[in-house]
């Protein structure tokens, strides 16, 4: 879909395809309806963008706290969204050794208890090594920075989501 045609999508249609760019919060895509017509794709995300940075710490909590554990339940439960699950298995997180599974788990709890939200990373960026080891170094931030650190990766989270949804705009368009 190119943004033209994002921008004729009725408010039902927009939420059916954008409300999970954000994971789970279709709050986010319904809010950010009313901001149309957007003239681009990058728009678009800087809307959502301006959102989230205009919420509060605990929306910015709240979006956090929404999303699944990385190698969690969810996963082997299948119960994961459409999204989160491909992206989990694009970074290889289906096919941890029992050794890595039991390490994910024991430090996402530490992760959560610590901070009080669990942790968040773009997988598409990542694999299953490079998210072990951010996953350590994350727990020793300070709060505040952390919190600031994991909402950047839900919006590169967002950015991959939209680019699988929209076509860019090309640069020599008449
Ligand atoms: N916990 C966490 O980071 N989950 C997210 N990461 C990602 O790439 N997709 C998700 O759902």
């Amino acid at each position: 879909m190119d943004i033209g045609s994002v921008n004729y999508l009725p408010y039902e249609e927009f939420v059916d395809v954008f409300g999970n760019v954000v994971e789970k919060c279709p709050l986010i895509t319904a809010a950010v309806w009313s901001r149309r017509p957007f003239s681009s794709l990058a728009d678009l995300e800087a809307s959502i963008n301006d959102f989230i940075d205009a919420l509060t710490e605990s929306g910015k909590e709240g979006i956090l706290r929404v999303h699944p554990d990385l190698t969690g339940r969810d996963l082997q439960s299948g119960t994961l969204t459409r999204e989160s699950r491909e992206e989990q298995v694009q970074a290889g997180l289906d096919t941890l050794t029992t050794a890595e599974v039991s390490r994910m788990a024991r430090l996402n709890t530490e992760y959560k208890d610590h901070f009080g939200f669990p942790f968040v990373i773009c997988a598409r960026m990542n694999n299953k090594a490079t998210i072990l080891r951010q996953l350590e170094e994350r727990l020793r931030n300070e709060r505040t920075i952390e919190r600031a650190c994991a909402i950047d990766e839900v919006k590169k989270i967002c950015h991959l989501r939209l680019q699988g949804l929209v076509v860019p705009e090309t640069s020599n368009k008449l």
